[in-house]
């Protein structure tokens, strides 16, 4: 068997016993395609001679850690999120056994290896890509489970917003996962495992997909561009910062959180429509001072390159600020919201183009802070009371997911909550 012929997806490295890691040889960045001994289990065969996985491929980030991954990591390039409701009848013990399976897939797809049950096959000759897969409880999940004592305060229904056009059939949810990968094959294939897993104990409530500059697309390593073309997360948190944890992270020990939360992080999740038609019609000049940042290259405009500070008092010779009152990056900022800060982690989205030309595409907003109220709800406020870029986009749905510290070795993730 050649790469270009066909397989089918009974030739699973699952039902062979062979990880499709120990195949493809990704333990590191010189991870070799193996040729035919690969064959000789109907698996990712390569030619002889075949080139090594490039390093976009062989990166592979640990599921057994301190926070659960997809929060630390850099952008990827396809991301899917998806929230699901618990089926009728089904409660805390289907959802534990959920929970299991779930992080027991994880581990294994973010090795590289095959799902355990009836895996598809769609990531077969790809190594781990950076995959990630991350987990998270909605407010609704702790009725259902009778596990209300256990509900953080902090996950409490974010307050209205008077720009808010939420559809709720593609808000909220018992559960949440988040998977991104640097390959869309196997993003996708991580989706379809997380969706059989669920198999009658939970239903897909609603699914967004996403995606990011792909990893060596640009001659150096920078900050990523968003749908309207501006570099969007200069001014995120950085671990390297003091307060980077406190800000994030929920501590192991002395805050208002249950035990279960100690390592985790919230999620705001909102659907952001992009008006791209109107966004487009400014000059560069009106785009600029809506943000307060220079288009090119992420600069305040108040001058300096893109990590300089932004000068928030400046005036030009007609004695007008530099950076508008209402610019984006003005008012969103820490010290203009009493410290509020989170972590933005999003994916652009584009779900194809209305009847009438408008293209369906935006910001999968995605944030992380160890308290919502502190974070979004506080920034969010603020912009809603006059951001100059509330023109030019819709937030269309809404999402808040706790999501606990990442699961110890032979331990799954929820385990401190459903064992508790
Ligand atoms: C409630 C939180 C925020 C929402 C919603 C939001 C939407 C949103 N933002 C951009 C583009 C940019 N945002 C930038 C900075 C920025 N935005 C937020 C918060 C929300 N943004 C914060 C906290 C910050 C950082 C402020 C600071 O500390 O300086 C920027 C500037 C570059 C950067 O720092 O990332 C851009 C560009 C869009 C397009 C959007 C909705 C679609
Ligand atoms: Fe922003």
């Amino acid at each position: 068997m050649t790469l270009s012929e066909p397989r089918t997806t009974q030739e699973t490295p699952a039902k062979e016993g062979v990880s499709r890691r120990a195949l493809l040889g990704t333990a590191g960045a010189t991870g070799l395609v193996l040729g035919a001994a690969g064959a000789g289990v109907g698996y990712a065969a390569a030619p002889d001679g075949a080139t090594p996985l490039t390093s976009v491929g062989a990166d592979e980030v640990a599921f057994h850690v301190k926070h659960q991954p997809g929060i630390l990591q850099g952008l990827q390039a396809r991301g899917h999120v998806v929230a699901f409701d618990l089926a009728a009848g089904a409660g805390r013990t289907e959802a534990t056994a959920l929970m299991r399976r779930w992080s027991r897939t994880a581990e294994r797809l973010m090795a590289g290896e095959a799902s355990e049950r009836g895996d598809t096959g769609i990531a077969l000759d790809a190594g781990p890509s950076a995959l990630t897969i991350t987990f998270g409880f909605g407010h609704s999940f702790f009725a259902r489970t009778g596990l209300e004592k256990q509900r953080p305060v902090a996950l409490d229904p974010l307050p209205s917003f008077s720009s808010d056009h939420l559809d709720k059939a593609r808000s909220d949810g018992d559960l949440w996962v988040q998977i991104g990968a640097n390959d869309a094959l196997v993003a996708f294939h991580a989706l379809r495992a997380i969706q059989k897993d669920a198999g009658s104990a939970a239903k897909v409530r609603w699914q967004m997909n996403g995606f990011n500059r792909s990893p060596g697309a640009t001659a150096h390593p920078m900050t990523a561009r968003n749908l309207m073309g501006q570099m969007d997360g200069t001014r995120n948190p950085k671990p390297s910062e003091a307060d980077f944890d406190r800000r994030i992270f929920v501590p192991a020990s002395g805050s208002e959180n249950p035990a279960w939360m100690a390592n985790g992080s919230y999620a705001v999740v909102r659907r952001i429509r992009m008006l791209l038609d109107d966004w487009e019609k400014l000059s560069l000049a009106a785009q600029e001072q809506v943000i307060g940042r220079r288009k090119a290259d992420g600069a305040a405009l108040s001058g300096g390159s893109e990590t300089t500070a932004m000068d928030l008092e400046k005036t030009d010779a007609n004695g007008d600020l530099v950076v508008p009152l209402n610019a984006h990056a003005r008012i969103s900022r820490p010290d203009q919201n009493g410290g509020a800060a989170m972590l933005r982690r999003p994916f652009s989205f584009h779900d194809g183009i209305d009847p009438d030309g408008t293209p369906d595409a935006g910001l999968l907003f995605i944030c992380w802070q160890a308290d919502p109220l502190r974070g979004f709800v506080t920034v969010q406020r603020k912009l809603d009371r006059g951001d100059a870029l509330s023109k030019y986009i819709r937030h269309e749905s809404s999402g808040l997911f706790a999501v606990p510290g990442g699961a110890e070795k032979g331990g799954y993730v929820g385990q401190g909550l459903l064992e508790g």
